[in-house]
């Protein structure tokens, strides 16, 4: 049986846009003066969930001899000239133009906040515009709970303005807290994992399904127009 889904949500770092790569630069240049490194494993486990909390995660978890505001304050000032290179991953526009040529009902719900959102889309705004609305969760006063909470795709959802089914919304995530968040939220959600994501097994069985890729996304398995309509 088809899953009909009638509105898509899309995360943006590491799903959308290469940011992930980005955030990985940044945070182990901050950690390469204190001859720590940034693994897969701590990065899996905070990936979604915010710069205010990443910050307090990672600078206790790798005992970075300063405080969270002061880890922010540096990886800032790398990411102000990294985030602006950030390109489109593969699949991205091809899969977003084509769903909004037919109209189905397309949003963004990011852990992101403005700051750093502006800056990873200075070269991609056309793109942006094409969602219907874009929640960005860290600076959103109707989101409370960073992903893996359910909340920022709660509050995507609810600005759709129809109400639609959660059961009738795709989600796409790369993050582990993502896949969590969506799944809490009621809704279908497409994992699309950067290869050297750990901490996968619980998380797997709360994806609908696994792509290495959006490129290898087939929109009529979920009831939404194929590619040749
Ligand atoms: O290596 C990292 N990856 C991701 C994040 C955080 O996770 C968010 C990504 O959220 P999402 O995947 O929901 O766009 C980023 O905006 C950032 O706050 C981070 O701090 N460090």
């Amino acid at each position: 049986m088809t899953i009909q889904c009638t509105h898509v949500i899309f995360d943006v770092d590491g799903l959308l846009l290469d940011t992930e790569r980005l955030y990985s630069e940044s945070t182990q240049k901050v950690c390469d003066e204190f001859g720590k490194t940034y693994t897969w494993d701590l990065k899996s486990a905070v990936m979604g969930k915010g710069e205010k909390n990443v910050s307090k995660i990672i600078t206790e978890v790798l005992g970075l001899p300063m405080t969270p505001e002061e880890y922010i304050r540096r990886t800032r000032e790398i990411q102000k000239t990294l985030f602006p290179t950030a390109k489109l991953l593969p699949g991205a526009e091809k899969l977003v133009r084509h769903l909004h040529e037919h109209k189905i009902p397309i949003a963004v719900a990011s852990g992101s906040d403005n700051w750093c959102f502006e800056l990873k889309t200075t070269n991609h705004q056309e793109f942006f515009k094409l969602f219907h609305h874009t929640v960005l969760c860290s600076d959103d006063p109707e989101v409370e709970h960073s992903k893996p909470a359910p909340d920022g795709f709660i509050v995507a959802a609810k600005r759709f303005g129809d109400a639609p089914d959660p059961a009738k919304i795709l989600v796409f995530e790369d993050a582990p807290n993502g896949v969590i968040a969506a799944n809490a939220a009621g809704m279908h959600c497409i994992w699309v994992p950067a290869p050297e994501v750990t901490q996968a097994d619980d998380v797997k069985s709360k994806a609908i399904l696994i792509l290495d890729s959006l490129e290898l996304f087939k929109p009529e398995d979920f009831g939404l127009p194929s590619y040749s309509q």
